[in-house]
């Protein structure tokens, strides 16, 4: 029989483990059972929680672009003045139609009220794709500290394949969702690759920046004590661009490159989140950047989010594009197989911008 929310008990750490990472309840179900304090293996060493660390809430904000700005190169000189100071920015009236994003927000909640028989059929063990993934935290066997979050990721292969093995309460909405970003997406890595002397994004480039997708549809549960874990610790991310829905319950903080404040993200509705990612870094050896961010856990509200991860292929070979290095700067990263690198990165904990070293000269 299921346990009720006023009985649940768990006798040691060991337990909660197997009921949250090994069952597939996530913490999403942990939270449901009315837990009323933090399992231990949830609190972050105290330099990692956010409430220790000084977060700016009035002197500094990302950019919002109005991507609708008639005077295009106006709008494209935002977006890559915010790729280079600030590797995040917000995007309104950027042409994808808000009831997609609804229709993806709504079918997140779908999927994770599913009960867990139904998403523990999409768990690495089970799942019968290896690109369909229900997991928790980041990288549970890795992580010394396991941070408070659900996830479904949908790495994109065909419509075929998506729609035979991708779960149905949510794979018309995410298609829909990944299929209408494409002409904003290409609009971004046009403007982007202009500045790097790019001329055209031609079907190589358009392969090398956005080879590969990926969909994550993520899932905050209310934690007992917030203040001692993290939804996301510090990372950044290893695409090239990353296109985040986020609700509107707030709690995504970005690392400052000029202050090194953690700024917060502030939900606006109809927006998307724009991210450089690591890829992006390398190719336009480090003129743009991938910022570390993070993502508080919350006290009193579940928050969804939904991170497309444009990426290149993964046998793509990346480094320094010849256009940015032809002028005689000199490449601060080498050539990496893409693959490799995000293995390396799923390899290991959450560790800020550790993941670059990877490919540093
Ligand atoms: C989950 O919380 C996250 C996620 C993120 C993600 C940020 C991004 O930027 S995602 C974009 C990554 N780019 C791509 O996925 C495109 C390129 N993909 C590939 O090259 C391959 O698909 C691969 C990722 C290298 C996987 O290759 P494969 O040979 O199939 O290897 P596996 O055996 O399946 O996995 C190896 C190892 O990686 C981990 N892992 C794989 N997929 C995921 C996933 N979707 N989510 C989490 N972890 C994944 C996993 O540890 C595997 O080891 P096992 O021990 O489980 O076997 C940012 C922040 C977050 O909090
Ligand atoms: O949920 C968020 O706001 C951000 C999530 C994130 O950083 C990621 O999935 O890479
Ligand atoms: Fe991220």
């Amino acid at each position: 029989m299921a346990p009720t929310l006023s009985t649940f008990q768990f006798a040691d750490p060991a337990e909660v483990t197997e009921f949250v990472v090994n069952k597939g309840n996530g913490v999403k179900g942990l939270s449901e059972t009315g837990i009323k304090a933090l399992p231990d293996q949830y609190i972050q060493p105290f330099e990692e929680r956010l409430i220790n660390m000084f977060v700016n809430e009035t002197d500094e904000a990302i950019p919002i672009i109005d991507m609708s700005n008639p005077d295009e190169d106006k709008v494209a000189e935002a977006i890559c003045d915010a790729a280079e100071r600030w590797g995040f920015f917000q995007v309104i009236n950027h042409g994808v139609p808000l009831e997609v994003l609804d229709n993806v927000k709504a079918a997140t909640h779908r999927l994770f009220n599913l009960p867990v028989e139904e998403k523990s059929k999409f768990t690495k063990e089970n799942s019968l794709s290896r690109n369909v993934r229900f997991g928790t935290s980041f990288s549970p066997r890795a992580e010394k500290a396991l941070e408070w979050k659900d996830y479904l990721s949908l790495f994109f292969v065909s419509e075929d394949e998506a729609e035979q093995y991708w779960p149905d309460v949510c794979k018309n909405e995410a298609l829909d969702y990944m299929n209408k970003s494409k002409t904003m997406v290409r609009k971004l890595l046009k403007y982007l690759g202009k500045n790097l002397n790019v001329k055209e994004l031609d079907e190589t480039k358009e392969l090398l920046f956005m080879g590969s997708i990926r969909i994550n549809l993520n899932y905050y549960p209310i934690c007992p004590n917030p203040d001692l874990t993290v939804g996301v610790g510090r990372h950044s991310d290893v695409s090239s661009l990353t296109i985040l829905l986020q609700d509107h319950i707030g709690g995504l903080h970005v690392r400052s490159l000029m202050s090194g404040n953690w700024v917060h993200v502030p939900p606006v509705p109809g927006s998307f989140v724009i991210n450089i990612g690591d890829a992006m870094q390398i190719l336009s050896n480090g003129r743009y950047k991938s910022v570390e961010h993070r993502v508080l856990a919350n006290g009193s509200n579940n928050r969804i989010s939904v991170p497309i991860f444009v990426n290149p292929k993964p046998e793509s070979v990346i480094g320094p594009l010849p256009e940015v290095v032809a002028n005689g700067e000199e490449p601060v990263y080498r050539d990496v197989v893409y693959s490799d690198y995000v293995r390396y990165f799923f390899k290991k904990a959450h560790d800020g911008k550790k993941t670059v070293d990877f490919a540093k000269i």
